[in-house]
């Protein structure tokens, strides 16, 4: 999906609208569009997403020597970046279809930011800086979370109340989010399209649909990035907006700190005052029996007010071990998502926007290279670029391929050394419980079959082997036969999330 604003077509200029189209035509067209929408979409869209929407402005766009071809323009204000995402994908072409009918002519639409309003999210959490009683705790905070604010049913004190800042209480929770992690710097493909596209909604119409959200997927598959995206981007539309993140790991310690002073009653207050809770690696929960308890309750106090609640997690609800069934089958109870592993195209668009973030030019070639070679997760392709561009910035050379070879020369002999067809083969072998022999021998169950085709797929994708050298390690098949284990494999694997989650373990194992 393309997100950046559409600029007006060479040798078009905007102009008024013809005096016969009146503003209370254009503001008549707008409304009877919204009324067609409102009969169209289900109820909580229309009334999330275009209700609120403040009138579209309409004005006549046309070739200067192109009398017939004027088209009518409807400009729509947004808030913030990811209404403007969101409206432009879901909705944009439906509302232009809509408004054309109704005009009889060809109606397009533009959908921008109001100035000024609070789109970057950094210059949002840097207004809302609240001094802390605690002077080692001067982090922002969302107003409204200052003290006493967490009590349950106690009104919150606005950032500009008078003394509100001054009065000794105990420091209410931060929200704790990177500013630095938000939609915009989260670059969309195939991989993320689902979770993203959920995690849009929430943003927007947080404590209705898909709650709670439930993120699953390998490491550094930008999880933690989405959910502060999620945090970010609630706060720069509402700024009073009660939002913590944190990572599992640091709510099992709040609990055992109030377990030791017996001050559960605050931990509630913390918890359940929010409305918006972002919590990372539930699977750390495995075996935490009061954490769980704790979590538990938190879980439904969150629910029953219609705040909203995302986790993540390393695998799916049901695949978590050691936690109560009760929390998990909670946890499946909204919306679960997976994220995967980025496709190459994906990864070399990453590649291009963090560079392009550096400063930085990475011509296309040199991103493919990188990106054929990192497979991983995006956590390590970043650790790729990073180690390309210091490469060039100190030995002053530009960035080409023969550099991005020397710069990452000991990850890729590492993964050459260490990924030969006999250790995918006993890999793919162990994973799936078959023999190693199976993988050479002419037996066709599909038990064995698939794994064979599996690891036959990992050969071509991982080693440098071609197609003949592939089918002679594997018993002296015929090089068509691989050819088609490979595309089967990797066709299922753009459709089965169950095999590709499958695929990536096994590509993590063997790169050890
Ligand atoms: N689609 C993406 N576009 C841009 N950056 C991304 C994308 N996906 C991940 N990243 C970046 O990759 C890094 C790792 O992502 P993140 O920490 O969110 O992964 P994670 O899935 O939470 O991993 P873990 O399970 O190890 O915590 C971050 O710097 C994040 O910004």
């Amino acid at each position: 999906m393309d997100n950046r604003p559409r600029p007006a077509p060479a040798g078009v200029e905007s102009r008024p609208l013809p005096e016969n189209f009146s503003t209370t035509m254009s503001a008549d067209l707008w409304q009877r569009g919204c009324e067609r929408l409102a009969a169209e979409l289900p109820e909580i869209q229309y009334n999330t997403w275009i209700r609120p929407l403040a009138p579209a402005e309409i004005t006549e766009v046309g070739g200067k020597d192109d009398a017939a071809g004027a088209t009518l323009v409807a400009t729509l204000q947004v808030p913030n970046r990811f209404k403007l995402d969101w409206i432009r994908s879901q909705y944009g072409a439906r509302i232009e279809h809509v408004l054309s009918e109704l005009a009889g002519r060809a109606v397009r639409l533009e959908v921008g930011v109001v100035p000024g309003a609070g789109a970057d999210p950094r210059r949002l959490a840097t207004r809302h800086l609240v001094a802390t009683t605690d002077a080692t705790t001067r982090v922002p905070l969302p107003p409204g979370a200052v003290a006493g604010a967490g009590l349950p049913g106690a009104a919150a004190p606005r950032a500009g109340d008078a003394g509100s800042a001054a009065r000794a209480r105990p420091p209410e929770p931060t929200h704790r989010l990177n500013t630095q992690w938000t939609f915009e710097n989260l670059v969309p493909g195939r991989a993320n399209q689902m979770a993203r596209t959920a995690a849009l909604h929430v943003a927007g119409a947080p404590g209705q649909m898909y709650n709670p959200l439930f993120i699953y997927g390998g490491v550094g598959l930008g999880k933690t990035h989405l959910i502060h995206a999620v945090g970010n981007a609630l706060l720069a539309d509402r700024p009073d907006a009660r939002i913590l993140y944190l990572h599992a790991e640091q709510f099992i310690s709040d609990v055992v700190k109030n377990y030791q002073r017996k001050t559960f009653d605050e931990l509630k207050a913390k918890y359940h005052s929010l409305d918006l809770l972002l919590i990372d690696d539930v699977q750390f929960f495995a075996g935490k029996e009061r954490t769980q308890e704790e979590f538990f309750n938190a879980f439904e106090a969150l629910l029953a007010k219609r705040a909203h609640i995302i986790m993540t997690s390393d695998t799916y609800p049901k695949g978590l071990v050691d936690i109560d069934e009760r929390l998990t089958s909670r946890f499946d109870a909204g919306l679960t998502v997976a994220i995967e592993p980025p496709e190459l195209e994906m990864r070399v668009a990453i590649l291009m926007r963090k560079a392009e973030a550096e400063a930085t030019v990475m011509p296309e070639d040199v991103a493919f290279f990188v990106a054929k070679n990192v497979r991983a997760n995006v956590r390590e392709l970043e650790g790729a670029l990073r180690k390309v561009l210091a490469y060039a910035r100190f030995s002053h050379k530009d960035i080409n391929i023969a550099l991005a070879r020397e710069a990452l020369k000991d990850l890729l002999s590492i993964q050459n050394r260490q990924i030969g067809v006999e250790n995918i083969q006993k890999t793919v072998a162990d994973f799936y419980k078959i023999k190693v022999a199976d993988m050479y021998s002419k037996k066709r169950p599909a038990s064995i079959a698939r794994p064979r085709q599996i690891a036959m797929y990992l050969a071509k994708e991982m080693t440098q082997k071609s197609l003949p050298e592939i089918g002679e390690l594997f018993g002296g098949r015929d090089h068509t036969t691989v050819l088609h284990a490979v595309r089967k494999i990797g066709g299922e694997r753009q459709k089965n999330t169950e095999l590709n989650q499958q695929l990536h373990v096994l590509e993590q194992t063997l790169k050890g």
